[in-house]
């Protein structure tokens, strides 16, 4: 009974006990099996994107791009997160090792696998676009590119993105792309401001983009490509320089100096007291010079800089062709070219020459800016290396050059005067995102730029269909393979396609 009874007075205590442990074993149970969830089950991400790499002629770099998923396909702003240059050198450099061209991939495919999130990588499209250097490895030994891309594309489609495809870009790509990503960086093209022209300076090649209000590719339908974006038309001249890169450029410089295979070579763009001994079938290995081998000439030749500005300039010069010209105007080497106009962004080699030279500051007098480079390549080659012992010494040697070309390609090549010239901007970032033509690439493939303004009323479909323009290695390339049709759909055409 008394038995009974403390029970009966112990129950109300222990119910309360037993309900208590029991609602924390419940909310244990629901947190335990939350968290659960949520590690398998990944939160809902507020971010897309995409993913492009740039196989240039000295290096490689991966350019991690991401916009707000909900505004896909229209204004969201696209802004790269991330970037990572490749070890090593160029694709176009493993010719004779082609996997060791995918295997130099690896660390940056690595590096993106953890930057994007895991949900995400299926649908992350991943693109490669190599540029002048290929297209000379293409020009020089087809079947080598071929196997340089076949190993690239295999090393990519054995990442977890969706592989689109790795391909040369045509000139014409390669400078438009460069000003759409300029022009969609700074907001011109969704307020249809006046835009800004593109200079890009690779190590291959070169190229410069603008719209010019009196060019409308009757004169030379090769330089136009014409763009309907935010539902403004653009006419945009553009032209890329194979061989005017600044390293090809210096290639051509030493090849006109070294014509009679002398075993010594005297060069105003290097520092006095600079000494090198350089190989002529090495030099000449480019399909930029190897026409003006010498018949005759020893295994190598001994290159000294004499530091001297003024006769580097003259030297400079000599690699342009000023004689002909079968347009109304032209740039150099034949090539036509409209007047200058509005206001320019120059970046890539432009930006790390220039930066390097503290000559970013283009408003600053011609004179002053000849006077600075004159007295930097005068500099000593061992007071150079005293005061830079952290920078790479091929570039450390050639900065004296670089400027110099820089200098003589603007105002000579491109016609910019003193006055224009203020017209440049030296970029090499714009909020954030490099400048260059991997931004513009990527938006065009994924039809990120509409043909129309957003809140236009619907009228028909204006995107329109590109084919591949009838030119540079893109058209006629090693293999089919290579260049998939990435471009339908695309918003950015060819002027002879339109007119075809
Ligand atoms: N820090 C630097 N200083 C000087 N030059 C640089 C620096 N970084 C890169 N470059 C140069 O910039 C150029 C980049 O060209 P790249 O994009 O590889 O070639 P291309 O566009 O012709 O295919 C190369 O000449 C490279 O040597
Ligand atoms: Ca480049």
């Amino acid at each position: 009974m008394s038995e009974q009874r403390e029970m009966k007075e112990a129950s109300p205590g222990y119910r309360t006990v037993t309900i208590f442990v029991a609602g924390i074993a419940v909310i244990a149970l629901v947190a335990l099996v939350t968290v659960g969830v949520l590690q398998n089950k990944p939160l809902p991400q507020k971010y897309k994107y995409g993913i492009v790499m740039d196989a240039g002629s000295s290096h490689t770099a991966l350019y991690i791009y991401q916009w707000p998923a909900e505004k896909d396909n229209n204004t969201g702003r696209v802004t790269q997160t991330d970037s990572c240059r490749v070890d090593g050198p160029g694709i176009s450099s493993y010719a004779s090792n082609p996997r060791g061209a995918g295997e130099s991939l690896g660390d940056c495919m690595l590096k993106a696998r953890q930057a994007v999130p895991s949900s995400r990588h299926g649908e992350t499209p991943l693109y490669l676009g190599a540029t002048a250097g290929m297209r000379l490895l293409n020009i020089e030994n087809a079947s080598a590119s071929d196997a340089v891309f076949q190993a690239v594309e295999a090393a990519l489609h054995s990442s977890p993105f969706s592989f689109r495809g790795a391909r040369i870009l045509s000139g014409q790509e390669e400078g438009a792309f460069g000003w759409v990503t300029v022009n969609y960086l700074d907001d011109r093209l969704t307020q249809g401001q006046e835009t800004t022209g593109a200079l890009d300076l690779g190590g291959a090649s070169t190229q410069i983009s603008f719209v010019s209000a009196r060019f409308d590719g009757t004169e030379s339908p090769h330089n136009l490509m014409t763009f309907r974006l935010y539902g403004n038309d653009y006419n945009l001249y553009t032209h890329s320089y194979l061989c005017y890169g600044k390293d090809q450029a210096l290639r051509k410089m030493l090849a006109l100096q070294t014509a009679s295979g002398p075993t010594s070579l005297s060069d105003p763009c290097f520092h006095p007291g600079y000494i090198r001994t350089r190989d002529y079938s090495e030099l000449y290995a480019s399909p930029c010079v190897a026409r003006s081998k010498p018949q005759a000439s020893p295994r190598n030749f001994t290159l000294k800089g004499t530091g001297d500005f003024d006769s580097c300039r003259t030297a400079v010069k000599k690699i342009f062709d000023f004689s002909k010209c079968n347009f109304s105007r032209c740039s150099f080497n034949g090539v036509f070219q409209p007047e200058l106009q509005g206001s320019f962004g120059a970046f890539s080699a432009y930006y790390f020459v220039l930066d390097f030279l503290n000559l970013t500051d283009t408003s600053a007098p011609m004179e002053t800016i000849k006077d600075k480079l004159r007295e930097y390549c005068a500099t000593p080659w061992a007071d150079m290396q005293r005061q830079h012992p952290s920078t790479k010494v091929k570039y450390l040697a050639e900065y004296c050059f670089s400027g110099t070309y820089i200098l003589t390609l603007l105002t000579e090549g491109y016609n910019f005067t003193a006055d224009t010239f203020k017209e440049i901007t030296i970029i090499r970032k714009i909020k954030g995102s490099d400048a260059g033509w991997t931004l513009g690439y990527m938006l065009n493939l994924t039809n990120m730029i509409p043909a129309e303004a957003p809140d236009a009323p619907p009228a028909a479909p204006r995107r329109l269909r590109v084919h591949h323009g009838a030119h540079g290695p893109a058209a006629g390339g090693p293999s089919p393979l290579h260049h998939l049709h990435p471009q339908q759909d695309s918003v950015l055409q060819p002027a002879q396609d339109r007119m075809s």
